[in-house]
């Protein structure tokens, strides 16, 4: 190391982030001031690849005369003049009402038929035609197909009822679905899939669409290669990561078009200054990676500063990883390239440019309010704006699933693995030894938790403990579910319901056949799908033994423990409900009331009765539910819509493929 190379002050994260984002402002509204606007025009022809993704900078019209561009049939059928039919109706012998002039189906340009006068002399004119297929001038109503008698020639036809003809009827007027010139996808709109489909529609020939952030992306390090090509015994050779690694994270934004700038050795300074000069001309922003902090082969600060002139924003910062992270901004013929020298190790490299690029990108891509004019007097307030409105990382508050060691040094972004929604709090599980050059760190990671500095009162992050979650990948939030926890699909499923009769005296054995009848009415909705009964029994025995019994047997989803005794004694069910209360887990009690309110609403007398809904434990996910046999279709039919939930909710944990 050289005498003269101190390390910089390390300055804290959010400041970091607001340096980078004033900077991005200044370049912005320097732009302006110069008239350059950062958009781009593509032809609605081009391959939908290149237009997918884009974002308009300018709305669509809808081009005369709106869509559809023609009255179009709805129907395949017979199109009419309303007003025909009333003077000739049933003139024919034979009851037809039309005669048919011609056919006219979807894609036919029917021009010949435009207002053609009826050929018959007896009957007026009907076009036969097919859905999407023009009406021809003059015509204004659709007969289905189904409301007409067709002769065997076909020459002829019989409305059969003639309130079917009606002005307008089954006929798609120009410009009904999109009025001309009006707005079909504003400005700022994604071109998802069906703006691709409704710009198609618009008739308009191109669109304006923001450009896309130019980011080069510099490998350095003259340790680098390209591969092992299957030999990994170059000594002290290793695969160039950081280059694919940012390139497809970059590319995975959206709103980025990379450049890939490849690698330059650490002791050439020319070669890297001629590298990085020409990547300027063409970038928005450059990243490079490695070279950047104290060693003697760490040139890329020289470069950037001595030769090109640059503006060192930070050089350090306090967080781990990234620690030797470098933020400078290179004029460079009339613009200003922003450049981030990130550290060699891979995963500081890829969370800087989460945590510190992306933001930027974002800023450069949507762009600053329209008001600002960066004008000398209020630059530095609309400077202030500008970083307030911008946006940063997706968060939410995790809750830590496991201890974590503190750094005693910097705060900590630490890799982990977001495991969803439950009870609606976000659990995270550490992704293991947060090293910054174990990439396997990031292999898991959706989320980085952003834990303090420990010290000797708090040297551990706890399990429950709640800190910031940035989320580094949406879409991992949303697990996908399988087709039998889905909630849409699992309605249709039938419920399996298990039956247990309880008798206080085996008389009411014989109840047995009938309560199931009802049990399954009560269960069955449209909603919820149907009940089945895979097993009925009856338990006369000592009280004991009847939760054994009850769970031992079948795969049902449901058992539903009924209680019968004579009218008016009930200190019997109430045994009953409290012994299987307490071998249930998770006794759902918002449940057991709306089954207790059920079961007041079929029998009053029986609202006495502590109705219990929970989960048994020794039956992963299979839920109880105990009633008295006079209120059970009450209490079953009030629980039926959320028993679906209930037993989903038991069942349906999060998928995840990489447990630990
Ligand atoms: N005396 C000090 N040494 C170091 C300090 C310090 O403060 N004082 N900081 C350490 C920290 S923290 C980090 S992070 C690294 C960052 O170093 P550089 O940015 O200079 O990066 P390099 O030294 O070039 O590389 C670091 C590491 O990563 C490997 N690497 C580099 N590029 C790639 C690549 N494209 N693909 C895969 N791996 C790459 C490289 O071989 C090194 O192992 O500095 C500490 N040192
Ligand atoms: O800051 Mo460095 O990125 O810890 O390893």
């Amino acid at each position: 190391m050289s005498e003269e190379k101190k390390p910089h002050p390390m300055i804290p994260v959010p400041e970091a982030i607001k340096i980078v984002l004033r900077e991005t402002g200044r370049v912005m509204l320097d732009q302006r001031s110069r008239g350059i606007h950062q958009s781009e025009s593509i032809s609605s022809t081009a391959p939908w690849s290149k237009i997918l993704n884009t974002v308009l900078d300018k709305d669509v019209l809808m081009t005369e005369p709106g869509y559809p561009p023609y009255n179009a049939s709805i129907m395949d059928g017979y199109c009419v003049r309303s007003s025909e039919f009333k003077i000739t109706d049933q003139v024919d012998g034979n009851g037809f009402t039309h005669h048919v002039a011609d056919n006219v189906y979807a894609g036919d340009h029917p021009t010949a038929a435009e207002g053609s006068p009826s050929e018959s002399p007896t009957l007026p004119a009907a076009y036969y035609i097919t859905t999407g297929a023009v009406v021809p001038d003059t015509f204004d109503c659709v007969v289905p197909i189904e409301e007409c008698r067709v002769s065997d020639d076909k020459q002829f036809v019989q409305v059969l009822n003639s309130a079917t003809i009606q002005g307008g009827k089954w006929i798609r007027p120009i410009g009904c679905d999109i009025s001309a010139n009006s707005v079909v996808l504003p400005q700022g709109h994604c071109m998802d899939p069906v703006a691709l489909g409704l710009l198609k529609q618009s008739g308009a020939e191109s669109i304006e669409v923001k450009k896309r952030v130019k980011v080069g992306v510099l490998s350095t390090g003259n340790e680098l290669i390209l591969g092992f090509n299957a030999d990994p015994s170059h000594t002290g050779k290793i695969p160039d990561v950081n280059r694919p690694i940012l390139l497809s994270l970059l590319e995975s934004f959206g709103n980025v078009e990379c450049v890939d700038l490849g690698m330059e050795r650490d002791d050439d300074v020319a070669a890297m200054a001629k590298r990085i000069d020409s990547a300027t001309e063409i970038c928005d922003v450059i990243i490079t990676t490695g070279g950047i902090s104290m060693g003697d082969t760490d040139i890329v600060e020289n470069v950037l500063i001595d030769h090109f002139g640059g503006n060192l924003h930070f050089g350090r910062i306090h967080m781990k990883p990234g620690k030797p992270s470098t933020f400078v901004t290179i004029p460079k013929s009339g613009k200003t390239c922003l450049v981030f020298a990130l550290p060699g190790n891979p995963v500081s490299g890829t969370v800087c440019t989460e945590l510190l690029v992306k933001p930027c990108l974002d800023l450069l891509y949507d762009g600053i309010a329209d008001g600002l004019s960066g004008s000398k007097d209020s630059l530095d307030s609309e400077l202030d704006s500008v970083v307030r409105d911008a946006q940063v990382h997706p968060e939410l508050l995790g809750i830590l699933s496991h201890d974590i060691k503190l750094d005693s040094v910097r705060p900590e972004y630490h890799r982990v693995t977001i495991d969803g929604l439950e009870n609606g709090s976000i659990n995270v599980r550490s992704t293991g030894v947060q090293r910054s050059s174990r990439l396997m760190s990031l292999r898991d990671a959706t989320g980085l938790l952003v834990l303090p500095v420990g010290n000797t009162t708090k040297p551990k992050a706890l399990k429950g403990d709640r800190y910031p979650v940035l989320i580094m990948n949406n879409s991992s939030l949303f697990a996908q579910p399988q087709v039998k926890n889905s909630l849409h699909l699992f309605a249709k499923k039938q419920m399996k319901v298990a039956v247990v009769l309880v008798c206080k005296d085996s008389s009411f054995a014989q109840k047995l056949d009938s309560v199931c009848d009802r049990i399954k009415n009560s269960l069955s909705g449209s909603k919820s799908g149907h009940a089945v009964i895979v097993s009925k029994r009856v338990f006369d025995g000592d009280l004991k033994d009847l939760y054994s019994l009850c769970i031992d047997s079948n795969d049902a989803d449901l058992i539903v423990v009924v209680c019968v005794t004579s009218p008016g004694s009930y200190l019997f069910n109430l045994d009953v409900s409290s012994m299987l209360s307490k071998r249930l887990r998770k006794v759902a009690g918002a449940l057991a009331l709306q089954a207790r309110q059920g079961v007041a609403s079929s029998n009053s007398q029986s609202a006495i009765f502590e109705a219990v809904v929970g989960y048994a434990p020794e039956k992963q996910g299979a839920m109880m539910s105990c009633l008295p046999e006079e209120g059970v279709d009450g209490g079953l039919s009030n629980i039926r819509g959320l028993l679906k939930h209930a037993l989903n909710t038991a069942r349906g944990k999060p998928h995840n493929h990489h447990h630990k």
